[in-house]
């Protein structure tokens, strides 16, 4: 932030606010994300004036401050009208046919106008003024205080969207997040100054993908290789790649998280200054660098990345070679290989091929467990490196139970054919279904309850989308019949959700038809922007026959 006058100013702010306004239903967010109204400087000398008594702000005068000084949250991005937008699209959800499922089918559908925005042009004029950054095109948001675009999250807008025959409004979302490589080198976490250290989980071919597969625009793909091939450097760069010899001595190179910052995350200083509270100046700079890689996952937070579930500063992100984020690295992979197939780019597309099979041959070496029948997380052992060469130890991979542990089967629905990295799964699914993951309302995020949101009994929609679109496309019945069941339960428990609440849900209890999930460190959000994808996604694919209940 000392780089950034406006997040430094604004971090004081809401450090303040905490003070004045108490801890409860605080949310620091809310203070980096609010527009500047005059010059910088007119306001710090505004705030620095204000009366303090023992160090805290008077509520009133506070108040006053804020509203004379500053716009409100989320006012920077203003209403976008969806020009693609039907209320009831041809050839919408043809496979369900059940009226009362339809009709509620329809109104997720048309909650994409309630979460259609674009980045006002004052924006355009005084980014100085904002920690929202300028954007092209229309955007699609998570939803509440979600108020801006998040990587991961839009690749299950764009499933929804696709489901919606809403192809310009995906287009352009994939639009927006190619000018953050043009302008950052990589995709951010999200679209504000504050996430500029780091990424997300790499989806973005993904998501050119899919909606080649359903417009055939091969421009679209001329036009986001070189992106593509940009972010791929970036996940393979040095801070990224990680070199791991195996028993044999073949050298292998994969891929972690990790975020370039060692301070406090902005969005959450004051929860992050005070969980640092008894470590060290040197240890809470660690500590904070690993929050913020853990942020780079997508799962902040969770057991996975902590070597002591109970304590949130052993989190250790960076010394994890993640499942998931070599999944997608590998189909990110095979997908420029693609691309640059139709494009007619042979020797780029053979390059990847090569790519591709390397990072096959190094998950399948160090990261498939044949005995467990899944893919485990590897820790590394930094005293077990050798000039930056780390040696393989079967006892290192993470044998817990996680459902990124399940990520590659997610490749049967894009490479079925050609994809060797799957072929030693069991398809009879013993792991999976002994697993423990498969509750009665979605897949859990892992077996441990731990009070943090990606752990359980929380359920995420991208994780139950990913596993059964994989299982959907697998060759057993046994595996199809698996994912149209775990479809079913979980869109029964979002519908609960939605008729009990009037909402859609960023995370769900799998334990009990209805209920929302919760943990971690901010209240649980509503929209919400994947949750929606998903719904969609699913019933396109599995639909819903007349007859089938809708309740639980
Ligand atoms: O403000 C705390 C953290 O919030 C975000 O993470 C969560 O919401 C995102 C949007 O839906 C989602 O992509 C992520 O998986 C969630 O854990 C944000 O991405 C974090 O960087 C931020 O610190």
């Amino acid at each position: 932030t000392d780089s950034d006058p406006l997040l430094s100013f604004l971090q004081r702010v809401q450090s303040d606010a905490l003070r004045t306004m108490g801890p409860t239903d605080f949310d620091p967010k809310l203070y980096v994300d609010l527009p500047l109204k005059t010059n910088l400087s007119i306001a710090v000398s505004a705030f620095d004036s204000l009366p303090r008594r023992s160090g805290t702000i008077p509520i009133s005068e506070f108040n006053k401050f804020i509203k004379e000084f500053f716009d409100e949250a989320g006012s920077d991005l203003v209403y976008a009208e969806l020009v693609d937008f039907k209320p009831e699209p041809e050839g919408f959800l043809l496979k369900v046919e059940n009226e009362e499922m339809r009709k509620w089918a329809l109104e997720v559908h048309a909650i994409w106008k309630n979460l259609s925005r674009r980045v006002s042009e004052k924006v355009k004029k005084r980014p100085e003024r904002h920690t929202l950054l300028y954007l092209p095109g229309t955007v699609i948001v998570p939803g509440s205080r979600f108020r801006e675009v998040y990587y991961w999250d839009s690749y299950w807008v764009i499933r929804g969207l696709l489901a919606s025959k809403m192809y310009d409004t995906a287009k352009g979302i994939v639009f927006n997040l190619i000018s953050l490589i043009e302008t950052y080198g990589h995709v951010l976490n999200g679209s504000r100054t504050y996430y500029t250290n780091r990424s997300q989980p790499p989806l973005l071919s993904s998501m050119v993908r899919d909606v080649y597969t359903r417009t055939g625009d091969a421009e679209l793909l001329k036009r986001t290789l070189p992106p593509l091939l940009k972010e791929h450097s970036f996940w393979v760069s040095d801070i990224h790649q990680v070199t791991i010899q195996d028993q044999r001595g073949h050298k292998h190179f994969l891929s972690r998280y990790q975020a370039r910052w060692y301070q406090p995350r902005p969005e959450s200083a004051t929860v992050d200054e005070e969980l640092s509270l008894k470590l060290t100046p040197s240890e809470k700079d660690a500590f904070y660098h690993e929050l913020a890689s853990a942020a780079e996952s997508g799962w902040d937070f969770s057991s996975r990345w902590m070597r002591n579930s109970s304590d949130l500063t052993t989190t250790a992100t960076t010394s994890i070679i993640p499942v998931d984020l070599n999944t997608f690295i590998y189909k990110l992979e095979l997908d420029i290989s693609t691309f640059a197939k139709i494009t007619g780019d042979k020797s780029t597309s053979q390059k990847f091929i090569e790519s591709a099979k390397s990072r096959k041959v190094a998950i399948r070496s160090l990261l498939w467990n044949p005995n467990l029948g899944q893919w485990f997380d590897y820790w590394l052992d930094k005293h077990d490196a050798h000039q930056g060469v780390y040696h393989w130890n079967p006892g290192s991979q993470n044998c817990k139970i996680f459902a990124s542990n399940f990520v590659p089967l997610w490749l049967l629905s894009h490479y079925p054919d050609s994809d060797q990295l799957i072929e030693e799964f069991d398809e009879d699914l013993t792991s999976l279904r002994k697993s423990g993951l498969i509750r009665d309302y979605g897949i859990a995020t892992s077996l441990s309850n731990t009070g943090q949101q990606w752990d359980f009994p929380n359920g995420w929609a991208p994780l139950q989308h990913m596993i059964v679109d994989g299982l959907a496309n697998a060759r057993s019945k046994e595996a199809r019949c698996l994912a149209q069941g775990i479809a079913i339960n979980w869109i029964k428990t979002n519908f609960a959700a939605y008729k009990k609440t009037g909402s859609m849900h960023e995370k769900c209890n799998v334990e009990t038809c209805g209920e929302f999930g919760g943990g971690g460190e901010y209240m649980p959000q509503t929209g919400f922007g994947w949750s929606n994808g998903v719904v969609l996604a699913l019933l396109e694919e599995f639909g819903w026959p007349r007859d089938r209940d809708v309740s639980c």
